[in-house]
């Protein structure tokens, strides 16, 4: 079995939930990954077979997929291969995602095993700082023991019943934020925000926004290294600091394995 984990992580949480998920299951040996996060992956095209088995990650925008996620996910194909899907969501609510994403994997030739919405550091505010955090890296390792567990002594090559939680018509969302970054002077115009903008939103000046393009997924925040990519913007200030009071309760990592 080859081990793959496809991925579209802005801020890295969800990569590090899906690693530490494909981590477990190759138990030592050596993993693939697919990160559909740059633009440049926009029409990365795959074709998985019965010997893969993917685990895909992406966070969870308005309560959905982030469309641009939907759409690299879709160029995946899986001849009924074996998978999980997993979330990762800044600590208010995953509503419909998971189940967007197990159906959109699933008519894509993807067999879904088992399913994770998990807990990451939300994109604004400070809500949920760290995480995943060691805890919930251990939480994901007993999943996936459980889940080879189970599927050791119930081998099974079809669908399974899985209960995720959601509904159909999912809810409107998925688009993104309002939030565009702002760019001090000290922006040394290096390039690196333009290159790792998932949306090709950032224009060669590093300070020009496309805001029809910008999902607020705050990358080039991330990654800019002399901090000039900013939200120090009052109203998204006042925002943030009230959203990460009411954030503040710790949730815990939701995980759906078979029924029998
Ligand atoms: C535009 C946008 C919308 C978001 N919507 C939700 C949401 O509906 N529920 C939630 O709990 N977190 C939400 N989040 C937080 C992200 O799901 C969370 O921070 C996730 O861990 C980010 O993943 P990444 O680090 O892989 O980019 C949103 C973040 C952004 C940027």
């Amino acid at each position: 079995m080859n081990y793959i984990t496809v991925y579209f992580s802005p801020t890295g949480t969800a990569e590090k939930s899906s690693v530490s998920m494909i981590e477990a299951l190759a138990e030592g040996k050596e993993f693939g990954r697919v990160d559909l996060t740059a633009y440049s992956t926009r029409e990365t095209e795959k074709v998985f077979s019965t010997d893969d088995f993917v685990v895909f990650g992406t966070p969870v925008y308005g309560g959905r997929i982030p469309k641009v996620a939907a759409q690299r996910f879709a160029r995946m194909r899986g001849q009924q291969t074996p998978c999980i899907v997993t979330v990762t969501y800044g600590n208010r609510d995953y509503d419909d995602a998971l189940l967007e994403l197990s159906d959109l994997v699933q008519a894509n030739g993807f067999v879904v095993q088992a399913a994770a919405a998990l807990i990451g550091q939300h994109t604004f505010g400070q809500i949920q700082v760290g995480r995943p955090d060691e805890d919930d890296l251990k939480e994901n390792q007993q999943f996936v023991k459980t889940f080879l567990e189970k599927a050791e002594k119930n081998p099974r090559k079809g669908s399974v019943k899985l209960s995720i939680k959601g509904n159909h018509p999912y809810k409107a969302g998925g688009k993104g934020g309002m939030f565009r970054p702002l760019t001090a002077d000290t922006c040394i115009q290096c390039g690196l925000c333009v290159k790792n903008c998932p949306t090709g939103a950032i224009d060669s000046d590093c300070s020009t926004i496309d805001s029809g393009r910008c999902i607020s997924c705050f990358r080039c925040i991330r990654r800019c290294p002399v901090q000039a990519k900013n939200m120090n913007d009052s109203s998204y200030l006042a925002f943030a600091e009230d959203f990460s009071k009411k954030l503040a309760t710790r949730r815990e990592n939701e995980y759906f394995l078979p029924q029998k």
